[in-house]
């Protein structure tokens, strides 16, 4: 049995000035009393209301609910009381609109803990006596107005509320609509339900035993007493009413019925759920797909660079070294080649400019003359197009002449190995380097057999050309000048590469940086884009709220329901962004012929990555959800 009784109740709303809905509210309903609040509109109606079923509290005056002071009470006692006492009906309805009836029937009685079977069980008990039976597996939203007003008339009764407490519940129905109605809720009160009914119509205040009139904030029938309370009876046949002993544990709710809820509730806004798991998707996407680039841009970085630049070591003897004392450059240049780690040497020695011509008639040119030992080609990497016939190696009497000074001779095609005249001695000409990365001062150059070298006189300086295996430079840096000059290594330079692991680390990192920054914005955008995508959501949904807090649930609850949405939806995303990233690392490095580098721990990654971006995304919108206050979330 649950007494209301309110002594000089007031409730102000801030403002300036402030505004006093309430005034000195006294009033007494008795247990299974009917009572029907009526007043001119803005009178403090549903203020009052909100304040018996504890949506609100007074600013004024003494609450007592079965002599227990409740006015100030705390918001956790008052989601308790409200989820033990009291049952609600709305002018706009507040059903879980896009799920099935059923669930709306439910809610109450998720909110105390009920298992799920004994839920269904209840609530299809309630729709039956609601005459809605056939519609519990029915989107809420088609229902007519009469019937989702029914639907809300049977949540109670489900849920067994000692006191049900209906805002114009006929406001929006036609008659004979609102007849069923006000049936369903007769058939409660005959159950022993106190109804207390706000209404407009004087037909509908009609039906209650006992009215209570409110104008600006006071009763204006202030000794209106209260009726007997009738004794239970038992409903007649239209209308069957179950248990009414309130089962369930208030403001309670199972994990279990808290991920069930959650997933009923993303799957009843699906078009919104695909946005947000989109987000999510493309955040993670981007994040995975750059981790994963980077790992296969960095093999390809690092076999490029092994490849190609960490390959070099140049051995120069400085100018002013008397040249003609070193060993033979053939001998100079095997004893290099065979250093562990070389692939190839060559020696080039400098014999200085030379006058050049095609032919005696022609106009002569200056050009340096180099000769080259038989490495050289291949050490310096060059590109060489060599005459039909001749075996790549130069002989005594031939020449390579670099292209640029080949097109300066006018030298014409090499295919019949012209003859060109060095200081008035005939060579033939065996080919034209026509590209050469390593040395490209050769370009302008000539290229004569070591045993040519005695023709041109005193050379000037030289350099070994080594090409070395895959990050052994250091190692032939070191080795070299001793092989090549066993007696003065000291005196020559050695060009090499820096430590390939050290200049790889920079690479690799920079790299990473790089990507690290995009994955970082990437993610970034995610949270911020499901962050502003669930917290306007929370705005949509704040009656959804409101009703939640309405039927007993505690700010904890909804904070939850926000955040394991969030996380299923960063779940759900994450395993999407995975999906998403795999194709594209495949596509793009198989486009580019890489070795697609898949590392296993980008799975945890994507996933726990997805749970943390939905976690952190709805901080904002579960601090927005449980601001919600129910009475102002209810209004309209
Ligand atoms: N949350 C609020 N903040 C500020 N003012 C409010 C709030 N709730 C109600 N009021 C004001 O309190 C007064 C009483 O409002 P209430 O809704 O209780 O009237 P009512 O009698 O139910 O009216 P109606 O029949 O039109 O629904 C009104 O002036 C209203 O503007």
């Amino acid at each position: 049995m649950t007494h209301i009784r309110l002594e000089r109740i007031g409730r102000e709303f801030p403002g300036t000035p402030p505004l006093r809905a309430l005034d000195e509210v006294s009033l007494e309903v008795l247990q299974g009393e009917w009572v029907s609040v009526v007043g001119p509109s803005g009178g403090g109606k549903s203020t009052l209301l909100n304040i018996v079923a504890l949506l609100d509290a007074p600013t004024a005056g003494t609450y007592l609910l079965d002599g227990v002071d409740v006015a100030g009470v705390s918001e956790r006692t008052r989601s308790r009381l409200r989820s033990e006492r009291f049952g609600f009906v709305f002018q706009s309805f507040h059903l879980l609109d896009r799920r099935p009836v059923i669930d709306s029937v439910e809610l109450g009685l998720l909110y105390r803990g009920l298992p799920a079977a004994e839920r269904a069980e209840r609530a299809r008990a309630a729709l039956d006596a609601v005459g809605l039976a056939d519609f519990a597996d029915r989107q809420a939203k088609v229902l007519s107005g009469g019937q989702r007003q029914r639907v809300a008339v049977a949540r109670a009764l489900a849920s067994a509320s000692p006191i049900v407490v209906a805002d114009e519940p006929t406001g929006n129905l036609d008659s004979a609509s609102g007849e069923q109605v006000l049936n369903a809720l007769d058939a409660l009160h005959r159950a022993g339900s106190t109804i207390i009914l706000v209404t407009h119509s004087p037909e509908v205040a009609a039906r209650a035993p006992r009215s209570i009139r409110i104008a600006d904030g006071r009763v204006s029938n202030p000794d209106s007493v209260a009726t007997a309370a009738p004794a239970a009876e038992q409903p007649d046949e239209d209308v069957r009413v179950p248990s009414a002993a309130a089962p369930g544990r208030p403001a309670t709710l199972r994990l279990r019925d808290l991920f069930s809820d959650a997933f009923a509730s993303l799957g009843s806004r699906m078009r919104r759920t695909v946005a947000l798991v989109s987000a999510v998707a493309i955040g993670i996407g981007l994040t995975v797909a750059t981790v994963g680039f980077s790992q296969s841009a960095q093999s390809q970085v690092s076999q490029n660079f092994d490849a190609h630049l960490n390959r070099y070591v140049t051995v120069s003897w400085p100018s002013g070294v008397d040249l003609t004392a070193a060993a033979a450059d053939t001998e100079i240049a095997s004893r290099v080649a065979g250093i562990d780690g070389v692939e190839r040497a060559g020696m080039l020695v400098d014999h200085g400019a030379h006058v050049i011509r095609v032919s005696p008639t022609r106009p002569a040119f200056s050009a340096p003359m180099l000769t080259a030992t038989a490495g050289v080609p291949q050490a310096a990497e060059l590109t060489v197009r060599w005459a039909p016939g001749i075996r790549h190696r130069i002989q005594p009497g031939q020449a390579l002449v670099g292209r640029s000074l080949a097109d300066q001779l006018q030298l014409g095609t090499v295919d019949s190995s012209p003859t060109i005249l060095i200081d008035g001695r005939a060579v033939a000409v065996v080919g034209v380097i026509a590209e050469s990365p390593r040395v490209p001062a050769l370009s302008g150059q000539v290229l004569l057999s070591p045993g040519d070298g005695e023709y041109l006189g005193e050379p000037s300086g030289a350099k070994l050309l080594a090409l070395v295996r895959p990050g052994a430079a250091q190692v032939v840096a070191r080795a070299a000048p001793l092989a090549a000059d066993p007696f003065e290594p000291g005196r020559l330079d050695v060009e090499a590469p820096p430590d390939p692991q050290q200049l790889r680390t920079e690479v690799e990192g920079s790299v990473r940086l790089a990507l690290g920054i995009v994955s970082a914005v990437s993610l970034a955008a995610a949270v911020v884009s499901l962050g502003n995508a669930m917290s306007s959501a929370i705005a949509e949904r704040r009656p959804e709220i409101g009703l939640r807090r309405a039927l007993g649930a505690m700010p904890r609850h909804i904070a939850g329901l926000v955040v394991v949405e969030s996380a299923i939806i960063g779940l759900i995303g994450g395993i999407g962004g995975l999906v998403l990233s795999i194709a594209g690392i495949l596509g793009v490095t198989i486009a580019n012929r890489w070795v697609p580098v898949l590392d296993v721990r980008l799975i945890p990654l994507a996933l726990i990555g997805g749970v943390l971006i939905g976690g952190i995304g709805c901080v904002a919108a579960a601090v927005r959800a449980i601001r919600v206050q129910p009475s102002d979330a209810l209004r309209g």
